[in-house]
């Protein structure tokens, strides 16, 4: 479905931030990227979602495929409309947009018959955000707010949905539930890129999954492999993290 092969990413004129990068989203699957802070997953995503310039990137080698076609270069306008939509660090809703407008604003690329159907996709998962639907988006908790971002995504119907950092800065019940909503919107058959520092819950969620360290792929392979790995268990699943709480929540 997502295919990247060797790609190199600069920030300015000499700032690697990515080198050789290959990675495989599949149909059907949950795919995690897990590193520690200054991996380069922003930057990947980013790269994915054709923002790079923005903050001063660019891509200098390599290729990211989508379903057959070349979206390396791509505005983010193209990709979006080819089917993959992010869900962004830090939530960024519309802080002054009711509930209901984020997710129109979120629908604004499909037709009105689509919208309607993906709104009732999206009330079902996160039923909250009907009972706000009035309600300014800033009004929200944590939580909702990383809800209304997922689902704002969702409104677009995309094929391959990113997920950056979902469980930041949130409380560890509060994780547990965007995990199972995690799952279920996989299962209704949206493929999920999910960028994590909450290792334990990304690697409980997906099917496969790749480590990032200092912009280069460390390891890959399939998520229940990556967690039985010892190294991967003292990197990233260390008693810091076990000693928190199941999922680890306390990330940020
Ligand atoms: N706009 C930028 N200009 C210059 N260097 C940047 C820029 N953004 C990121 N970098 C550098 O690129 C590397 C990868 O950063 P990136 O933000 O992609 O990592 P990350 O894994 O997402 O980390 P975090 O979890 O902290 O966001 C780091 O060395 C970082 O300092």
């Amino acid at each position: 479905m997502l295919t990247i092969r060797s790609l190199d990413v600069i920030y300015g004129r000499s700032i690697s931030a990515l080198e050789g990068v290959d990675l495989e989203a599949r149909s059907g699957r949950v795919t995690a990227i897990l590193g520690t802070n200054g991996a380069g997953k922003s930057t990947l995503m980013r790269a994915v979602t054709g923002v790079l310039g923005a903050s001063g990137g660019s891509v200098t080698s390599g290729s990211i495929v989508f379903e057959g076609q070349d979206i390396t270069s791509a505005p983010p306008g193209a990709i979006a409309a080819a089917g993959i939509s992010l869900s962004p660090e830090g939530r960024r809703v519309f802080a002054g947009l009711t509930v209901e407008e984020n997710l129109r604003v979120g629908g604004r690329l499909v037709d009105r018959k689509r919208r309607v159907e993906n709104y009732e996709r999206v009330v079902d998962l996160f039923p909250v955000l009907e009972e706000r639907r009035r309600q300014p988006a800033v009004l929200l908790s944590g939580g909702e707010q990383q809800m209304l971002a997922i689902g704002r995504a969702l409104m677009s119907s995309p094929q391959l949905l990113l997920l950056d950092e979902p469980s930041l800065g949130l409380a560890p019940v509060v994780v547990q539930r965007i995990a199972n909503l995690i799952v279920e919107i996989n299962r209704q058959g949206t493929a999920v890129l999910l960028v994590e520092q909450n290792s334990r819950m990304a690697l409980a969620v997906s099917d496969d999954a790749v480590v990032l360290e200092t912009g280069k792929v460390q390891m890959s392979g399939s998520a229940a492999d990556l967690a039985s790995d010892p190294a991967i268990q003292s990197l990233y699943l260390g008693d810091a993290a076990a000693d928190s709480d199941a999922w680890g929540a306390t990330h940020a």
